[in-house]
């Protein structure tokens, strides 16, 4: 697996050479001055940095390596830099560390405790990685649902606006791209948050026995029935009723709910009094209902009644970088959840992940990393234990404008989401004028909205 990546700032060869020995469980990268750490920095983006303060051309003095360390950080500022001075040069290393520097060190180096030292500051890196992630992923419009994509945050923000209204919404989306967690979201920002919440799996109830887990049945309704029960419908009264898989209710159940939708009255199977119920409800489905009316599988008048408002989900794959998103916070779940040491990604695997097409969407993302991180014998997931093959991804046979391209529109959609929409503070982000960042929305074809 390719392992957590370590640049080291020596220009005394033999020391650079002993360094790189010291440390073979990292991918050690080495450069001799400051022109040549600050072009590893940007190229390998290692999370630590091993930095002697005597480079070329003062070696003998601390300026070069005093401005080496500042540019590093403000080229990277999550970077962790330790700093190596010579023995005794307690000053020095106190001034580094109040330009940043993440601890120092003091020559002649003692392996043993370097590595300590060194796998400390890759931990402490990791976790301020992680912490930033699920800062970000918390500041999400909805409580558990992870996006930074500018897609999706548009839905979100409908399903915000309709949320305290009555309107019946259709959740159309393909499966696990999150249409439960969004009706949930949709009960919680409405007035009726105080009431229940009921769903329903129309594909995973047998037909026959639907109709009763809907609209529940008097005893003595039909064999069995030993007494009285309510349905769901009933169930929720006050609050929302989720009918999940609205394309595969059957026929003679979709017109007792165009009924119950049109005039908010229900029967019980078997029952003869009308019974008022006051849900609000949210249906939701992975297939094409108006193919299905065309089909004669699903009744046009039920479908405007039940689709006041659609919201069209994007699958993952069409959500700019979420997959990664997704997947350090489904890793710092499992992890969690599992007491295991796993922290994070090869680089090859989240390259895997960002170009995978995820056919099964976030639930079946959840699932490959979970299991990933059960397995897993390393602290960084490779693209064997996520089970996605590189050649898959289709990776090798990007050109590098596609590549390029790819990358643009993932900086300016996160920029975007980041700068919550506002084209200045995304301009300055980027580090381009708004005309600039203008133009490069519209080659992307995103919006600001
Ligand atoms: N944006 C998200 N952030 C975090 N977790 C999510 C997100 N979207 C979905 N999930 C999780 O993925 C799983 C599948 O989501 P959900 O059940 O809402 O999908 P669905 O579209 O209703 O699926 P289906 O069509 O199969 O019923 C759930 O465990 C859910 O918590």
């Amino acid at each position: 697996m390719s392992a957590e990546k370590l640049l080291i700032v020596e220009d005394d060869p033999g020391l650079q050479k002993q360094l790189k020995w010291c440390f073979e469980n990292y991918e050690v990268i080495t450069a001799e001055d400051r022109e040549s750490a600050l072009a590893q920095v940007r190229r390998h983006e290692p999370m630590v940095v091993l930095q002697d303060l005597g480079l070329p051309p003062d070696p003998d003095g601390i300026d070069e390596g005093m401005a080496t360390l500042s540019e590093i950080l403000s080229a990277a500022p999550g970077t962790k830099v330790i700093v190596v001075t010579g023995n005794g040069d307690e000053t020095s290393a106190v001034k580094a560390v109040g330009l940043g520097a993440y601890d120092f060190y003091q020559k002649p180096v003692d392996t043993d405790v370097l590595n300590l030292i060194v796998s400390r500051a890759f931990h402490v890196a990791h976790l301020e990685r992680q912490n930033r992630e699920l800062n970000r992923a918390q500041q999400s419009p909805m409580d558990g649902l992870i996006t930074g994509s500018q897609r999706m945050l548009k839905v979100t923000r409908l399903i915000g606006k309709v949320a305290p209204t009555n309107a019946t919404v259709l959740l159309l989306g393909e499966t696990g791209t999150g249409k439960e967690v969004l009706a949930q979201a949709l009960h919680r920002l409405s007035d009726r948050a105080n009431g229940k919440f009921v769903a329903i799996n129309c594909a995973a109830i047998p037909e026959n026995l639907l109709e009763s887990e809907l609209f529940g049945y008097e005893r003595g309704a039909f064999t069995g029935a030993h007494k009285q029960t309510v349905g769901k419908v009933e169930l929720a009264d006050g609050g929302t009723l989720f009918l999940d898989e609205i394309g595969d209710m059957p026929m003679p159940l979709q017109s007792k709910m165009l009924r119950f939708l049109q005039e908010r009255v229900m029967e019980r199977v078997g029952g003869r009094k009308e019974i008022a119920v006051d849900a609000r409800v949210i249906c939701a489905t992975h297939q094409n209902l108006t193919d299905l009316i065309r089909d004669n599988g699903f009744r046009e008048d039920l479908y405007y009644r039940v689709s006041e408002v659609a919201v069209e989900i994007p699958p993952l794959r069409d959500r700019d970088g979420d997959a990664v998103l997704l997947a350090r916070f489904f890793l710092a779940k499992a992890a969690e959840r599992h007491g295991s040491q796993v922290r994070g990604f090869t680089d090859k695997a989240l390259a895997a992940i960002a170009a995978h097409t995820w056919p099964g969407n976030v639930r079946q993302m959840e699932n490959v990393i979970n299991r990933a991180v059960i397995i897993a014998d390393e602290k960084l997931l490779d693209v064997d234990d996520i089970g996605l093959d590189v050649e898959d991804t289709g990776l090798p046979t990007l050109n590098l404008r596609q590549v390029r391209d790819e990358a643009e529109r993932r900086a300016v959609d996160a920029a975007m989401s980041h700068a919550d929409g506002n084209i200045s503070k995304a301009a300055e982000l980027l580090g381009v004028s708004r005309p600039t960042l203008y133009d490069l929305m519209k080659k992307h074809g995103l919006s600001g909205s």
